[in-house]
């Protein structure tokens, strides 16, 4: 079989080939009102004017992706067959190329209204690097880990997306050592190399959704960098977990890629030991195969690969309403930080640095144990894709303000 193509010119090593069609929202050149568009090589198509003039065109012709979100599961599979039409057939070659604008030309925003955000710790080597840090001579992984996808809820408002600046925080820390707490900028300003599940269609308060009902509920991932500082965050968390060390930003990259475009990436996750309870036991296996690059001023510093990740993000889903508790356009589950068991796929300084102890040296000679004013970090991610092409993420990037 040959790989299907897109008459609008994708470049060979593009993120965006046609198996893609990632959705982001954005602003032409000269215009002022952002729109949803589809991401296809260097271009951005504008679906607002694709459907101009019906109930679905003005869904598109806003500033998220939330109505298009709310409308499920059977509207996103037509949108995207008829988009995958439109660039593989020339039978509206003229409306399609009237209505593409080149990525480089559009301003970009935040893709999605945010919900509720909710953080999760689902990488083991992560939360066994983790707790040998924070919880010296304790057991590295706590009792619960096995038996729940670990998470708390952070703050929706501050997720920002790819290029925002980030301003470090200040706050209260104190040493094990120190008489008392200081207030100040954070010295051990880090990051958390993650991936993003935004859920689309909602569901009702009261009924619990089902692990193997993901894909009715959740659209697509994005790259998510989960800007932490752990010198707030050692002294603050105990005992209700990360609060402020963690609020102050999270980027997110500025396309969504549907779930659609990922079938070939669908692994099952790392065996599961003990066997988790019937509720987060999946069918289908929706553990992704994403190996995620980590640079830091353009220096290559992690390659956490996702397929290890212990929980799913379909278990995180079903773990988040078994109490009840309801799903909303516009949630964001970030998977927590991504590590592998090697030394060069951790996905945070503090565990690439062992907290400060070991730096890493970068090309320009300089040394790093957090991150310093002007740094900037940028999250790459790729998956395979139908028909053998490579699925890619574009980015999350973040520059460091004092
Ligand atoms: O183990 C702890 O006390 C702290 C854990 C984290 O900082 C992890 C976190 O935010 C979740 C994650 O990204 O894995
Ligand atoms: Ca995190
Ligand atoms: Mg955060």
């Amino acid at each position: 079989m040959t790989a299907l193509q897109s008459w609008v010119p994708v470049p060979a090593d593009s993120d965006f080939p046609v198996q893609n069609l990632p959705y982001g929202v954005f602003t032409p050149a000269r215009a002022h009102s952002p729109r949803v568009g589809v991401a296809i090589g260097e271009h951005v198509l504008d679906l607002s004017a694709i459907w101009a003039g019906t109930p679905l065109g003005a869904d598109l012709a806003t500033g998220s992706l939330n109505r298009f979100l709310r409308r499920g599961p059977v509207e996103w599979a037509y949108v995207r067959e008829r988009v995958t039409a439109l660039l593989t057939t020339e039978d509206e070659r003229a409306l399609v190329e009237a209505n593409l604008h080149r990525i480089d030309e559009v301003r970009l925003h935040l893709p999605v209204e945010v919900a509720d955000y909710v953080d999760f710790y689902a990488s083991e080597e992560h939360a066994t690097n983790l707790g040998e840090m924070f919880r010296p001579g304790g057991e590295a992984l706590l009792p619960n880990w096995k038996h729940l996808p670990v998470g708390y809820h952070g703050r929706s408002g501050t997720v920002v997306v790819s290029g925002t600046e980030i301003r470090r925080p200040g706050g209260q820390r104190k040493g094990p050592q120190d008489p008392a707490p200081v207030f100040g900028a954070s010295v051990k300003l880090d990051i958390e190399a993650e991936v993003g599940f935004v859920v689309g269609a909602g569901s009702a308060m009261g009924e619990p959704v089902a692990v193997d009902d993901f894909a009715r509920h959740v659209f697509g991932a994005v790259l998510l960098n989960d800007w932490s500082a752990r010198d707030i965050q050692a002294w603050e968390y105990v005992p209700l977990g990360p609060f402020l060390g963690k609020s102050f930003a999270t980027s997110i990259s500025a396309w969504v890629v549907p779930l659609a475009a990922l079938e070939a990436a669908r692994v099952a996750t790392p065996v599961q030991q003990p066997e988790p309870l019937p509720y987060l036991v999946e069918k289908e296996p929706w553990g992704l195969d994403l190996a995620i690059e980590v640079r830091l001023n353009d220096a290559v510093v992690s390659r956490p690969p996702f397929a290890g990740m212990y929980w799913s993000p379909a278990q995180m889903m079903a773990h988040t309403t078994v109490n009840g508790a309801s799903l909303r356009t516009g949630d964001l589950y970030g998977s927590g930080t991504c590590s592998g068991p090697a030394a060069d796929q951790r996905g945070s300084l503090i565990e690439l640095t062992w907290n400060g102890r070991d730096p890493l040296t970068l090309p320009d000679g300089s040394t790093r144990t957090f991150l310093e004013d002007g740094d900037s970090v940028t999250l790459r991610a790729s998956a395979p894709g139908a028909d053998g092409v490579r699925i890619g993420f574009g980015e999350v990037t973040g520059t460091v303000r004092g």
